[in-house]
């Protein structure tokens, strides 16, 4: 899993990776060169050598250049990571956008997703980076120059250094199992959260909100038991590896202070260590303290990798411009189960939708209609058979190329918390004039009227709400104006009245020409424009006698 993730960062940011080597790079020879001078200075002032501050002022000129040039290479190297960071997050959440399934992921653990999830991800890039770089560069270089200066304080850092990598590994197999149930409580507490607030009306109604409080109280104090769980561990490692670090740095400095002593050792070169080992351990240190925000992102992680790692949706493929238009639509022994549900739902032999006709679907409530109407629009894959448009399977086609062919309204579309003209054009740039008039054919023109600022009016969110029946007119309207050669409607006039129910009919008899139109109703006058109506029978259950 973490192996994917890195061959994805390195692909993707190359080129940002290798700056960041280089200023890491920079950054260690600079601290090498700062520390040399530093002790060379002290050794100096120690032996009597500078008479005067003149004599100190050219090396002082240089330490300070040095110390300058390394909070330089810092800043930049900060910089880079944020800016990865922040784009790898964005990469995430787009990739997520473009692969979510329309309709088996619940909106609460969508919403999850897409925020908490995505952020924990940026602990890994902004902390864990910074380490891993100083860990691959700065250790080695230190490592080098205590070697070229004393070969024995190298053997104490070369042994003292993989303690702490494997008491992490230790500590790193208890946190990823903790790390994991504080990720899957969260996910409850979100998701019960969720729920008590679109069924707080219902609670109320019912007198029940007591009990959904007492609820909402389990779950929260089950999440606060796992993060401080999480938290124990977290200050253990860290704890552990303070321990560790300051421990090996003693080891240095009393071998380099007794060697001195006995004038085994030049006094720069002792200082130069001491200054020296402090900074060979500090990736160490810190790696503690980011060793659980790591571990927190690679939970994050997983539970992102197949949507962030699936196969970019193709373009747009041109199987829309080889099509008649409209086409046909033709089903093909199709069999569909929900995942995770034991029966098959639907099952049809041979079905025809014809083109230029009006084919209204019926039947008891249920039985799938809606289903159907999903796997005719591409949105649900059939588990067995063929989905064709004209003799093109829809399955072979590229998302954009369905997208151009196909328009879907369901039975309740969504109000995005935007303007009324954006919610029509599903944000796309079309003149104001052809909104109206999508708007006058769903008989929403009375409501135009009534907005405060028409058009540009808000809606959803904050906005106006719109009632059931406005909401469906709304999502009608929306596919007048997209005007594809396939139309899928479910339950368009469900709620209204007859006069109403006449002035769309009207709409859709004359939107229907030169269209393949598919309803969904069991309106006695929508079923009296079809030119074809399908009784949807639900589908036997395993044991019972198929008709
Ligand atoms: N995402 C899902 N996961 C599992 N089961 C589902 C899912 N969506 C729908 N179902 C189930 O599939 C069955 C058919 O649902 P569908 O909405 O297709 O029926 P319908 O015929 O359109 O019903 P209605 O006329 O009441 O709108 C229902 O029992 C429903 O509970």
């Amino acid at each position: 899993m973490t192996k994917q993730l890195c061959k994805e960062i390195i692909t993707t940011y190359k080129t940002s990776l290798l700056a960041l080597a280089g200023l890491e790079l920079l950054h260690s020879l600079l601290l090498l060169a700062t520390a040399w001078q530093f002790s060379g200075l002290v050794a100096k002032v120690y032996q009597h050598a500078f008479t005067d501050f003149p004599a100190a002022a050219p090396v002082l000129l240089a330490l300070f250049l040095m110390l300058c040039l390394q909070l330089l290479a810092s800043f930049q190297q900060r910089r880079i990571i944020i800016r990865l960071s922040a784009s790898w997050r964005e990469t995430c959440r787009l990739r997520l956008h473009q692969h979510v399934p329309p309709t088996s992921t619940s909106p609460a653990a969508l919403s999850l997703q897409a925020t908490e999830t995505v952020d924990r991800l940026d602990h890994l890039l902004s902390k864990a980076l910074p380490v891993t770089s100083a860990l691959l560069f700065r250790t080695p270089v230190i490592l080098a120059a205590a070697l070229a200066a004393d070969p024995l304080t190298a053997l104490l850092f070369a042994l003292t250094l993989p303690i702490a990598p494997f008491l992490l590994y230790l500590i790193g197999q208890a946190t990823k199992a903790a790390s994991s149930r504080e990720w899957h409580r969260l996910q409850q507490l979100n998701a019960g959260f969720d729920d008590m607030l679109r069924s707080m009306m219902t609670w109320k109604l019912f007198a029940q909100e007591q009990a959904q409080r007492q609820d909402l109280r389990a779950l929260s104090q089950g999440f606060a038991q796992t993060s401080l769980q999480v938290l124990k561990l977290a200050f253990a490692s860290s704890f552990a590896l303070e321990l560790i670090t300051t421990l090996s740095i003693a080891i240095v400095a009393v071998s380099t202070g007794l060697r001195l002593l006995d004038n085994a050792l030049a006094f720069r070169t002792a200082l130069l260590l001491l200054l020296l080992a402090p900074e060979f351990y500090q990736p160490l240190r810190q790696g503690g303290i980011i060793f659980h925000a790591a571990i927190e992102s690679l939970t994050a992680w997983q539970k992102l990798q197949a949507f962030v790692l699936a196969p970019q949706p193709a373009a747009a493929d041109g199987h829309h411009e080889q099509l008649q238009l409209p086409p046909a639509i033709h089903l093909h022994d199709i069999r569909y189960r929900y995942p995770g549900t034991k029966d098959i739902l639907l099952g049809l032999q041979q079905e025809t939708f014809p083109a230029h006709k009006i084919s209204v679907i019926t039947g008891p409530s249920g039985c799938g209609k809606s289903t159907l109407l999903k796997l005719l629009a591409g949105l649900l894959p059939p588990d067995q058979g063929l989905v064709l448009l004209n003799d093109q399977p829809l399955a072979t086609m590229a998302a954009a190329s369905r997208q151009k062919l196909i328009a879907y309204v369901p039975q309740q579309p969504h109000l995005y918390a935007a303007s009324l003209q954006e919610n029509v054009s599903l944000f796309q740039d079309v003149p104001a004039e052809r909104i109206r008039q999508a708007l006058r054919l769903a008989s929403l023109d009375g409501l135009l009227h009534r907005l405060p600022a028409g058009l540009d009016t808000k809606l959803g969110g904050n906005g106006l709400p719109l009632s059931q029946g406005e909401r469906k007119r709304l999502g009608l309207a929306r596919a007048l104006l997209q005007n594809r050669p396939v139309t899928l409607l479910d339950e368009p006039t469900a709620g209204m009245d007859e006069a109403l129910e006449q002035q769309i009919i009207r709409a859709l008899t004359a939107f229907a020409h030169r269209r393949t139109l598919v309803i969904i109703s069991h309106h006695p006058a929508i079923q009296a424009i079809a030119d074809k109506i399908i009784h949807l029978a639900p589908y036997p259950t395993e044991g019972a006698d198929r008709p």
